[in-house]
């Protein structure tokens, strides 16, 4: 078959092993699932490209010489009569359909095009057709690549099936040299200096690629394949827009202090034990105290899985409602430490290796170190920014808003945040600190509500709760603010409303 001859006869080394193990991964979805239930999702794009001639070739290993040559087909049009979807949508380029089009027709592909977003689209998909896994041309430098391996179910909240990724581990430089190795046509925007191509708003060709040409009026690029650092692949992929709350990013983490004259924050704990109930989390009760103290207050505290995609969602949803995020937990060697990558993942970039915190790692841990490559030392690329101390013996780690807290006790959690405080560049601003007052009182909850409510709308700067230990113990109602004044008053209304004595100040720790 001709891409199997293209990529033994060439002197490729590197592309072989490549191609061999790629070519494994289909072999093995293809014994793994039967034909009708896998799906080659395709889109034109380069990574599909290469992906389609591996299904082509694997295919052919995985089915026998025999079988594939059909009558008298030539070995280059040998096809791999595979379910192929296309999700074509309104924004994208019309020389990406067209070659989706084409290729499709070439190759006896037998494409479905789905015109919604992904996940509905897959949703539909699976209901009308079984569908149990679905071959993607995803590479380990994509931003949605974050923590995906070759066989990786779909993420949580999306329809289940198995993404098979072969070319997960290809590099920029392997998926041209198999291109131009195998002298398969691809997308004409490729020779026109595009080298990742989104949709027509959010792409442009690389400027890397551009051609210095004084007398030429239009501005000229080289082709893709001429890329000398694949790092910059998506250099042509412009910035989304910053939703409204990003301002936070723009702004070195901060944005401007809330009408309630206080920064707000939220605490994202990692950790499977705390959701079985086999460990209990301390570590934000303390967080919590501090970042009050330096005026800042805490909008929620949530405990999630360990697990990527939940990690990301939540870090993405806090980041952009909150001046910062704290994360807490899931650091570290282990399968089930995914924080960093779900930072990734929340920011839309890759984990790539840091030599400067590589280098902390290594005089800390450094004969524990095993294979050449420390897992540890991957932090979310571009985003991160160390936060060093001389106490400490790793930095912090900062990726815009969201700051990762590596404490493991209460004790290590108050080292790290006076360091944190500490630190010339730190982002969090000192404001006058929160201040709370507690009344007890036997009086039942039935008598009290009524005032306390009126209480609320007359200092809407104080927050008042109310709270008990037990049910026959003393109701406590609690008084914070940053204006001891108003606190005081407002209690003293309290008091005031009912008989004397039936208040007394508590201590509540
Ligand atoms: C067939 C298919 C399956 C996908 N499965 C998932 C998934 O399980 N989880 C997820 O977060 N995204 C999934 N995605 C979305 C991709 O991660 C990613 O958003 C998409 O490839 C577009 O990349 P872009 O945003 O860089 O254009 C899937 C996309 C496709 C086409
Ligand atoms: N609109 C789409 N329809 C079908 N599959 C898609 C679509 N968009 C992405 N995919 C799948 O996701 C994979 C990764 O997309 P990505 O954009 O990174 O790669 P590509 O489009 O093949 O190449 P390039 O990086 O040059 O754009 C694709 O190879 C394809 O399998
Ligand atoms: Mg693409």
């Amino acid at each position: 078959m001709e891409i199997d001859r293209a990529v033994g006869e060439s002197c490729d080394r590197r592309l072989q092993t490549k191609y061999r193990n790629a070519v494994y991964v289909i072999q093995r979805a293809f014994a793994l699932y039967e034909f009708e239930q896998v799906a080659f999702s395709f889109n034109g794009g380069k990574d599909s490209t290469v992906l389609l001639h591996l299904l082509r070739a694997g295919y052919y290993l995985h089915k026998g010489k025999s079988e594939c040559f059909q009558g008298n087909l030539s070995d280059s049009m040998l096809n791999c009569p595979i379910r192929t979807i296309y999700f074509e949508s309104p924004s994208a380029f019309p020389e990406i359909n067209a070659f989706t089009y084409e290729t499709a027709t070439a190759y006896n592909l037998q494409l479905e095009t789905i015109r919604s977003d992904f996940k509905s689209g897959l949703e539909a998909l699976l209901k009308e057709k079984p569908t149990k896994a679905i071959f993607l041309g995803t590479r380990i430098g994509d931003p949605n690549a974050v923590g995906q391996e070759q066989f990786s179910p779909s993420s949580i909240g999306w329809p289940p099936f198995m993404r098979v990724n072969p070319i997960l581990d290809w590099s920029y430089r392997d998926v041209w040299a198999f291109i131009l190795i195998c002298k398969v046509k691809y997308c004409s925007l490729y020779d026109q200096g595009y080298t990742s191509i989104g949709s027509i708003y959010d792409t442009v060709p690389n400027a890397l690629l551009s051609i210095v040409d004084s007398s030429s009026t239009t501005e000229i690029f080289k082709p893709a394949y001429m890329l000398s650092d694949g790092r910059s692949e998506r250099a042509g992929r412009t910035k989304k827009l910053p939703l409204k709350c990003d301002t936070a990013c723009l702004n070195n983490g901060m944005t401007n202090v809330s009408q309630s004259g206080s920064f707000i924050a939220s605490i994202i704990v990692v950790g499977d034990e705390i959701l079985f109930g086999t460990a209990e989390d301390k570590l934000s009760a303390v967080l919590c105290k501090k970042l009050n103290a330096i005026g800042w207050q805490v909008t929620r505290m949530i405990v999630v899985q360990n697990d990527i995609d939940c990690v990301a969602a939540q870090v993405e949803q806090q980041k952009s409602t909150n001046d910062m995020v704290f994360l807490l937990g899931g650091l570290g060697p282990m399968h089930s430490d995914v924080s960093l990558a779900g930072v990734a993942k929340a920011f839309g970039v890759r984990l790539a290796p840091d030599e400067e915190f590589e280098e902390y790692l290594r005089l800390l841990i450094g004969k524990h170190c095993t294979g050449d490559r420390n897992e540890m030392a991957l932090l979310p690329e571009g985003i991160t920014e160390l936060m060093q101390h001389s106490k400490l013996p790793v930095p912090l780690i900062k990726c815009q808003n969201v700051i990762i807290l590596a404490a493991t006790n209460v004790s290590e959690l108050e080292t790290q945040w006076d360091c944190l405080l500490e630190t010339p560049s730190h982002p969090l601003m000192r404001l006058p600190p929160f201040m709370s007052k507690h009344l007890g009182t036997m009086l039942s909850d039935v008598e009290t509500a009524q005032t306390i409510s009126k209480l609320c709308l007359e200092f809407p700067d104080i927050y008042i709760g109310c709270q008990r230990k037990s049910r026959v113990g003393p109701l406590v109602i609690t008084f914070v603010g940053k204006d001891k004044t108003r606190i005081d008053l407002a209690a003293e209304k309290l008091s005031n409303s009912f008989p004397a004595g039936a208040f007394s100040e508590a201590d509540c720790g």
